[in-house]
């Protein structure tokens, strides 16, 4: 098998990958690569905010100097490609921001500081959770640069056990912490590789709070060439370069089964170690990760994401503790936010209306919504001619209709004469359709539950905890709609309105303060042109998200009727 280095297309490839979980992931090679992932860095991060600034760097370190470059501006620029550049950009970094001295063999993996910085931030934030904490980490697999240790010792006092495989890489991890003075702090240790952390731990009895990894990547150098060649145009090379060695970068079954190792490996250490983590290069290796936690019927465990630059990289922590709680990372929170905050549209049919308008198209939802009793109040933005309907729903009307409507028809066949035979075979086949709506209605709701923009916002789980009398958490909401109020009438004074001048349709003024706090959902309705049709969007404000599903399928299965 020919060395990962002497083959050129791997070489150029690695040449690329300290940046790869990006360019490997489907997410990120749907997204567009400019996007500055910085926004989602660790808050912490001293670089979220804060570029590296080149030409102040230039001025303080003359080995970085010699490798930038200015433009004819004056700003100043960094070669991503040159290995040296990389070097001389993470050795200025650690020392300019962390007073750290540290030497990099150019022929072994260059680590990327903000990166690093993220991993280590997210540790901080696990460790805020727990209670005992004694600061003592382990790192597998440390490199060279010894960064993990380092950067944790430097910032939180933290103590070390350290494993590394490479000689060379140990050799000059075990400088870079004399350089630092943190041999006292931070030991590593030279290991066969056979083990993930079995062997580091043989003949030592100490109690660690965390581990670390940030595991060697690919399979084996096909692994690297497969993804190097199912690169597209739309996937650009990486823009910076990796130098890692082949031993730094291979393993045996790639990253996941270097992870799954430490996993199998944790069932027998979580006495010893209280919180396990890993980084991850691949997303494809999450779900592949997860399964071997469940496997091993691991039962706390969750995924996180490192953001910087163009790059994401993810982690995974498990502990045995179930009272531990992982804290979520400004991604997922930013990403359910954005979930909630993403409008439901519908594209209002022709056969709605007798005239295909906004205000036509509005008098009739609102006639809807005076039926549901969902209290609306009307806006009309003059200019887009856009109707805004600021929407409570108190009590689940639109929910059981078929029911409702079998009980009627029950009811109807009763008191029907033999004359009548005709008109109730049409009012039949009414109740067919109108059944078949409301069944779409009601396997929609089963989609709301388990739709992911439902989760942990629910306090009412499905539609079947509501009782028939419509009682909300057993308290039952007495009929507070304003009945006085003409639908038709209200809405044509909305349309000539103005944007300010909002029109109450259905008031809660007769509403107890006490059942204005019952409410079910708040949602936002816009009734708006879309080209050439007339389209009904539901933005969600709070409450419980699937009611609003709920209602706005009652409104599509109901306006043609
Ligand atoms: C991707 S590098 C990460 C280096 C460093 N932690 C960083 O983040 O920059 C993986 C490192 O793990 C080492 N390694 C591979 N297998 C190992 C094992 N079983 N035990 C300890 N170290 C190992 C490699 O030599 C390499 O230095």
């Amino acid at each position: 098998m020919p060395a990962l280095d002497t083959n050129p297309k791997c070489r150029q490839y690695l040449l690329g990958t300290e940046l790869l979980s990006c360019a490997v992931s489907k997410q990120s090679e749907k997204a567009d690569v400019n996007m500055a992932l910085n926004k989602y860095m660790h808050p912490r991060n001293l670089y979220k905010d804060k570029a590296p600034n080149f030409k102040t760097l230039a001025e303080k370190y003359p080995d970085f100097a010699k490798c930038v470059f200015k433009d004819l501006k004056g700003k100043c620029h960094l070669d991503y490609k040159s290995p040296t550049s990389l070097r001389q950009l993470a050795i200025a970094l650690l020392k300019e921001d962390f007073d750290l001295e540290v030497e990099m063999p150019l022929n072994r993996l260059i680590p990327t500081i903000p990166l690093r910085l993220n991993y280590i931030l997210w540790i901080e934030d696990i460790l805020k959770e727990l209670t005992d904490v004694k600061g003592k980490g382990i790192d597998i697999g440390t490199g060279a640069t010894c960064v993990y240790p380092l950067l944790g010792c430097k910032k939180n006092n933290w103590e070390f056990l350290a494993s590394e495989v490479d000689e060379t890489n140990f050799t000059i991890a075990e400088k870079n912490i004399h350089k630092n003075n943190m041999q006292e702090k931070i030991k590593v240790k030279k290991v066969s590789g056979k083990t993930a952390l079995l062997e580091l731990l043989e003949g030592n009895s100490d109690q660690f709070d965390f581990c670390m990894c940030n595991p060697p990547f690919f399979a084996d150098h096909m692994d690297a060439q497969a993804i190097m060649s199912s690169r597209t145009d739309d996937r650009p090379e990486p823009s910076s370069i990796n130098t890692a060695s082949v031993g730094e970068s291979i393993t045996e079954g790639g990253e996941a089964e270097f992870i799954k190792k430490i996993i199998v490996e944790s069932v027998d250490l979580q006495g010893r170690i209280k919180i396990f983590t890993s980084m991850i290069g691949k997303k494809t290796n999450i779900p592949l990760v997860k399964k071997e936690l469940r496997d091993h019927k691991i039962p706390n465990y969750q995924t996180t994401e490192f953001c910087q630059g163009k790059t994401m990289r993810w982690g995974i922590a498990w502990t045995f503790d179930t009272s531990v709680i992982f804290p979520r990372s400004l991604f997922q929170e930013t990403k359910k936010s954005r979930k909630l905050s993403l409008p439901l549209t519908f594209e209002v049919p022709q056969s709605a209306v007798s005239v295909y308008d906004v205000d036509h198209v509005a008098n009739k939802v609102m006639k809807m919504l005076k039926v549901l009793q969902i209290e609306n109040f009307k806006s009309v933005d003059s200019k887009t001619k856009t109707v805004h309907l600021k929407l409570t729903a108190f009590k689940n009307t639109w929910s059981h209709q078929r029911r409702k409507r079998r009980e009627m028809k029950r009811r109807g066949e009763e008191q029907t004469s033999e004359g009548t035979e005709v008109k109730k075979l049409k009012v039949t086949e009414n109740f067919t359709e109108r059944e078949k709506s409301d069944k779409q209605l009601e396997n929609s709701c089963e989609k709301c539950q388990e739709s992911p923009c439902n989760q942990g916002e629910r306090e009412v789980t499905s539609v079947s905890d509501f009782n028939d009398d419509q009682t909300f958490k057993g308290k039952k909401i007495e009929e507070k709609v304003n009945k006085s109020g003409d639908g038709e009438k209200a809405a044509n004074q909305g349309a000539s309105s103005s944007k300010d001048n909002v029109v109450p349709y259905v008031t809660g003024d007769s509403l107890s303060e006490e059942d204005k706090d019952q409410f079910l959902v708040k949602c936002d309705m816009f009734i708006k042109i879309a080209s050439d049709s007339i389209s009904l969007e539901m933005v969600y404000r709070e409450g419980q998200k699937d009611q609003m599903h709920q209602i706005l399928q009652y409104l599509k299965n109901h306006i043609t009727d």
